[in-house]
């Protein structure tokens, strides 16, 4: 058993890992052009804030490798129009602007066309390969703040395939593995797209992880009756304040382990943070379509032209959160003056404004 990987860069080729057939058919797929990139973020091929971003990275690179042109200034236009349009295929996570912004400043330094489509390359397996070890990174804060505790909960899929490798809140459950530290991981299935059952349960059984699956409306009971002791989720974007979006239903969680007086931890590396804005009642939230809720697999499950909200994500507020694990350690309450204490060096989106 391994640590399943969702992106892979190899001999001038990006193939991903088809996360809307998982976890029935496994199937890597190959994308070779901006809107195979765009079109396989928008329908959930490859999902997961920090995975959106190192995708957009290739997908970049990989646009302008077929911009025939020999002029400078033409080639900076058509990489910034592309990246535009990467930017728009998903608003809530900031990983995905973050990685596009890194790229769109670093070509800006090549003195050719020619070595700006080497710099871009370059930068993308950088943005690859640093997640890798931020992930890694926070798994091992986690597993130190998760000392002691043994039944945990979480929602959505924040693992190995929404990242580089590990994942962001279910690192600290596979390097567990690895060292021989078992948990009993509470997967809420994760409606409407279930990334909790399919991906997941999926993720963590390939790494010999124990792990139960819920429903989501089964939470509040669950924690009760198995004695949850932490609660641990990924985000897709996290404000000055340390407001944090993440998938729908997080919300949920970070009220009852309030309620129950238990740890509620967010995991997620430096990429995820938007230093640009306040407070989480500025972070755009992803609306998505009707069918998601209508249909499961295909199949309609309410009466025909029925009114659908399709939120993707909700803000969970930072007073509800004990700490955010990041690569550089554990960040605690008061957090406008702490993530910035923690985060240092950190060149992310806003941290320079
Ligand atoms: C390490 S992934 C963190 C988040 O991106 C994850 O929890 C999440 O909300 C993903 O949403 P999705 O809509 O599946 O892309």
């Amino acid at each position: 058993m391994a640590i399943p990987l969702s992106i892979s860069w190899q001999e001038g080729k990006l193939t991903i890992l088809d996360q809307q057939k998982l976890p029935h058919v496994i199937e890597y797929v190959a994308l070779e052009t901006l809107e195979d990139v765009y079109d396989a973020i928008l329908s959930l091929k490859v999902r997961g804030a920090p995975a959106i971003g190192i995708a957009a990275a290739y997908g970049l690179a990989l646009a302008a490798v077929r911009h025939d042109t020999d002029e400078l200034q033409t080639f900076f236009h058509l990489v910034e129009k592309d990246a535009a349009h990467l930017g728009s295929s998903r608003p809530t996570a900031v990983n995905l602007v973050w990685a596009l912004e890194r790229l769109t400043a670093k070509v800006k330094e090549a003195a050719t066309v020619e070595q700006g489509k080497k710099l871009l390359l370059e930068e993308a397996v950088r943005i690859h390969e640093e997640d890798e070890a931020a992930c890694r990174k926070i798994g091992e804060y986690g597993l130190s703040l998760l000392e002691g505790k043994t039944r945990v909960m979480t929602i959505c899929n924040a693992g190995s395939i929404a990242t580089a490798k590990y994942g962001t809140a279910l690192a600290p459950f596979h390097l567990g593995s690895e060292l021989g530290r078992q948990f009993e991981v509470y997967a809420c299935e994760t409606r409407p797209v279930f990334q909790g059952s399919r991906l997941t349960v999926w993720e963590l059984q390939q790494s010999d992880v124990d792990v139960t699956l819920i429903t989501d409306s089964m939470a509040a009971h669950t924690i009760g009756a198995k004695e949850i002791e932490a609660i641990i989720v990924g985000a897709d974007r996290i404000a000055a304040n340390g407001d944090t979006a993440n998938k729908i239903g997080t919300l949920n969680l970070a009220l009852l382990a309030d309620a129950y007086g238990i740890p509620f931890y967010v995991a997620a590396p430096a990429s995820t943070f938007d230093l640009s804005i306040s407070s989480g009642r500025e972070i755009p939230i992803e609306e998505r379509k009707a069918e998601e809720i209508t249909h499961i697999a295909g199949i309609q499950i309410a009466p025909e032209g029925t009114k659908v909200f399709n939120p993707a994500f909700d803000v969970t507020p930072a007073r509800l959160i004990k700490a955010i694990i990041t690569e550089q350690g554990a960040i605690t309450p008061g957090y406008e003056k702490n993530i910035p204490a923690v985060l240092g060096a950190y060149t992310g989106k806003g941290a320079n404004s």
